[in-house]
């Protein structure tokens, strides 16, 4: 069992809440990721959310990914992250993610994909 639970409402650096869903026996989640802020001009929507959490985790502290399907742009991101539980039992999601969004051409494949760090704390 971990110590560390990631069903819930988690807010990030940038103003960006997620709702995560309780897991299934096999480890896998659902939710909404709704972000306060996109690189496109588009009407920011809720974005469905699917993933895995290593659930076996023997010291409480597991890894998960997911990927993000954003219903406002051509683009989507996967995310990879730990959890991790403070002495006072505050949790926090370390995440790495990279964004790939479409581009016109193959020429143009070298610019389409971002990489960056984000971390999550419960709301
Ligand atoms: C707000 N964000 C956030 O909370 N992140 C962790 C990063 C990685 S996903 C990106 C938002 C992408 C929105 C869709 C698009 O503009 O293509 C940015």
């Amino acid at each position: 069992p971990s110590a560390c639970n990631l069903q819930g409402l988690w807010r990030n650096e940038l103003g960006s809440n997620m709702t995560l869903s309780a897991l299934d026996a096999a480890g896998t989640f659902l939710g909404s990721y709704h972000t306060a802020v996109a690189a496109t001009n588009n009407q920011i929507l809720l974005s469905p959310l699917q993933g895995s959490l290593q659930h076996s985790s023997t010291k409480g502290q597991p890894t998960f990914g997911f990927t993000v399907q954003w219903l406002f742009a051509d683009s989507i991101t996967a995310f990879v992250g730990q959890c991790f539980v403070d002495r006072r039992g505050k949790e926090t999601l370390e995440t790495t993610w990279l964004i790939r969004e479409e581009v016109p051409s193959r020429r143009d494949s070298w610019r389409a994909t971002r990489v960056g760090t984000s971390t999550f704390t419960r709301i």
